[in-house]
């Protein structure tokens, strides 16, 4: 009887998994699966304790599934991805495995260590790789030139036309095997890593999340266009945590999408549309670290922006951190994220904005700091977002484009109903006055227990442009 072995990572589903799928093919093959943690490695790349949470207890579910399909989990944990591949050697050994079955991980080290796996193996084991967390594989969206595109927009469209050419259909679960009920429930030892509490809002499990997709189609994304940016009102999927660890695959989106709303990719200013343009966001910054495997280095695409002379301010950074900066909307929003390990999109472009463009802090303070908190922490939308505001990226805002955090906050969150729910300190303060509430303080004679700014955003628009222009002409 042959053997395969299914090696889970970022992808912690059973439904529309394309290696799984692939390896029970075959009825009479025994398949067994195999999750390898790697908390050494994960304290580099700075994950965050919630996330390591999220991913145990999909794990646990994940055991669960795959033992009534007849399928038995192995765990295992090492230090680093080094040392993942001699273990997993050993373990192919031990098992007699002769194909082993996985999905594809994009950044930079993953990538070493999925080569490095396949040469130790290969001698005794035959390696099939899946393209499985993206809707079109990194390399197959380029331009005539055939090289990827460093503009999003025609990246987009590019995207969309080899998508209607394309084979998106999701895959079933597999059947049921012929040792189900037999199998062995190997213990999962928690992570050997600091694991935090995730809260209520988001539930464990496959079914929770396809259940999540189901209604937010059906019923609110005709209004995404129109709440998208609007932090108080629940506007957005909130799918972000199980894409990150792969619970949910994008082809499931994609077709649930297509199933609720038929004429999406031609009814290009409907919500539908929209929201699909979010998932291309998701797609192009995974094309784009494959291509330029420096952005997993903590490199700026365009390369004079390293130039910038960026502030050392640990108590500023300190107070973005805490959500003490004395701007109602960045603080609201920063407390949201250490308090749930989620922030709204509009609000972690405005506290990037704020972080890089007003304390001119170097924006790999701010991507480090969000991956240690976000539930939802993927390295190629995190490092896409960071580098987009901070204007160091590909198809970034020129930096000359400054967000003003106070009329950000009115424009977005106008009666302030966000900043209530997340600044208790601001309580008392009228909603006319919520933006500026220091003012209304001053008027009232009233003393607020609320931190003064901490950068006045005139000054700092000035010495942000002059610093991106020297370090401009600097490079020239
Ligand atoms: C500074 C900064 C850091 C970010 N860090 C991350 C991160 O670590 N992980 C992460 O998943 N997203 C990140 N994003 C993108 C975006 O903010 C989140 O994906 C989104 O807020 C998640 O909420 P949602 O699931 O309700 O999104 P929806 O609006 O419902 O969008 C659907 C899905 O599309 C994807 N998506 C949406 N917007 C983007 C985007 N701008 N870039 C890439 N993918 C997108 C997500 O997978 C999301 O779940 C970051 C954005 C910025 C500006």
């Amino acid at each position: 009887m042959t053997t395969h072995l299914v090696w889970f990572r970022n992808d912690l589903r059973i439904t529309d998994n394309r290696a799984l799928h692939a390896a029970c093919e075959d009825p009479q093959a025994r398949v067994i699966a195999l999750f390898i943690a790697t908390p050494e490695q994960w304290k580099q790349h700075e994950m965050a304790p919630r996330q390591a949470m999220f991913i145990y207890q999909h794990l646990q579910a994940l055991q669960h599934s795959l033992a009534e399909r007849g399928i038995g989990l192995h765990y295992h944990q090492c230090d680093d991805f080094a040392d993942s591949v001699d273990w997993l050697k050993d373990f192919c050994k031990s098992e007699k495995v002769d194909a082993l079955f996985y999905n594809k991980q994009y950044e930079f080290n993953e990538r070493q260590r999925d080569a490095a796996v396949e040469k130790a193996v290969s001698e005794s084991v035959i390696c099939h790789a899946f393209d499985d967390s993206l809707l079109l594989p990194p390399g197959s969206v380029t331009t005539g030139n055939n090289e990827m595109y460093k503009v999003y927009t025609p990246f987009r469209r590019a995207f969309l036309s080899r998508l209607t050419e394309s084979d998106s259909r999701s895959l079933p679960a597999p059947q049921v095997r012929g040792n189900a009920g037999k199998v062995v429930m190997h213990r999962l030892m928690p992570f050997d890593y600091p694991l935090a509490d995730i809260g209520d809002d988001f539930a464990i499990g496959e079914e929770a999340a396809r259940h999540q997709l189901r209604s937010f189609c059906r019923e609110q994304v005709q209004d995404y266009l129109e709440q998208r940016d609007l932090p108080a009102v629940d506007g957005t999927s909130s799918l972000s945590p199980y894409l990150a660890i792969g619970v949910l695959s994008p082809r499931q989106c994609l077709n649930r999408l297509r199933t609720e709303c038929p004429d999406v990719l031609e009814k290009t200013d409907g919500g539908a549309f929209g929201w699909l343009n979010e998932l291309v966001w998701r797609e192009f910054y995974r094309h784009l670290i494959v291509a330029w495997p420096k952005l997993c280095k903590h490199q700026p695409f365009v390369e004079w922006t390293d130039n910038v002379r960026w502030r050392h301010a640990p108590e500023e950074l300190q107070a973005w951190k805490d959500g003490k900066t004395g701007y109602p909307i960045v603080d609201a929003a920063m407390r949201q994220l250490n308090s749930t390990g989620w922030m709204h999109n509009r609000l972690r472009m405005i506290v990037a904005s704020f972080l890089v463009k007003d304390l001119l802090i170097n924006w790999r303070e701010g991507e480090r700091y969000f991956m240690s908190q976000l539930l939802d922490g993927d390295l190629a939308a995190n490092n896409g977002g960071w580098q987009w505001g901070a204007s160091t990226g590909t198809d970034a805002a020129p930096y000359f484009r400054i967000f003003n955090p106070t009329t950000q906050g009115e424009r977005f969150d106008k009666a302030g109903r966000f900043i209530k729910a997340w600044v208790p300190e601001l309580a008392d303060v009228p909603e006319r006055d919520i933006h500026q509430p220091h003012r209304w303080a001053e008027k009232q004679h009233r003393v607020l227990d609320y931190p003064l700014p901490v950068i006045d955003h005139a000054r700092a628009r000035k010495d942000t442009l002059a610093a991106f222009e020297a370090a401009k002409n600097r490079s020239d």
